[in-house]
């Protein structure tokens, strides 16, 4: 059985996401590897919501999700291991420096070498003359390229992303999507949210648009159609 074949990384079965009550019709959709489904539609739909149910900040309303084939559960090591996140909430530690949050993580994870992938992250982000800075003196868009970084610094089977262009200037929504595109290549998954219509006509598989009144899955080109036109 090919890798793509395999079980999905993320499977999602009439699924209700929100806050004591749904914010959207029921999702039913999978992630498998090799695959990036991007999450599109207007403001206020849902898709933050959904990415924090699925990254077990959120109890599903009703309905189920499972990663790895087992149930959500954001404490337990073997989720930790596959899931890296980039919800873009800007949490950091004050005390430690772009630099220090990198080699943490990478620590963190077991990532051989670590000390030389920090360097390469920061430079492929555009951080490297800003690693000794701490979180509150980089600009928005440097921290956003910090939480981008941290995400790529670690080993990791589903890669979920939640507008990850917002606060990027154009040339790293530029890199951004090569890179994502990689990470498909290469047999990563990716569920990401996004408003770019650019973003998901270059790296994604298929488009989950989601309405008040309904949820349809599309091909990708379609999909991009659909942002284009939110
Ligand atoms: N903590 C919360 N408690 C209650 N309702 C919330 C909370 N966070 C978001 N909501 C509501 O849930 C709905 C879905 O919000 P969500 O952030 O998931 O939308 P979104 O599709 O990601 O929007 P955007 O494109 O603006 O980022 C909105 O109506 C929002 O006001």
């Amino acid at each position: 059985m090919t890798r793509a074949a395999a079980q999905p990384l993320v499977r999602a079965a009439g699924l209700a996401v929100g806050y004591g009550a749904a914010v959207c019709p029921p999702l039913t959709f999978t992630v498998r590897a090799g695959q990036v489904l991007a999450v599109v539609g207007a403001n206020g739909t849902g898709k933050s919501t959904l990415l924090r149910t699925v990254a077990g900040q959120l109890e599903p309303v009703k309905g189920r999700v499972e990663v790895l084939g087992r149930p959500v559960d954001e404490r337990s090591a073997e989720f930790r291991a596959a899931v890296a996140a980039d919800l873009g909430d800007d949490v950091f530690f004050p005390a430690l420096t772009a630099r220090e949050h990198l080699l943490l993580t990478c620590l963190g994870h077991g990532v051989a070498e670590a000390p030389d992938v920090v360097e390469d992250l920061l430079e492929e982000f555009g951080l490297t003359a800003r690693a000794d800075a701490l979180p509150q003196a980089l600009s928005s868009g440097q921290r956003r390229r910090l939480l981008l970084a941290a995400a790529f610094s670690r080993p990791r089977s589903l890669l979920l992303l939640d507008e990850p262009e917002q606060r990027l200037d154009t040339r790293m929504r530029a890199h951004l999507a090569g890179r994502l595109v990689e990470e498909r290549e290469s047999g990563g998954a990716v569920l990401l949210a996004t408003h770019d219509p650019g973003l998901v006509a270059r790296v994604a598989t298929a488009v989950l648009l989601i309405t008040e009144e309904a949820v349809r899955l599309l091909a990708a080109a379609d999909g991009a159609d659909a942002v284009a036109r939110l």
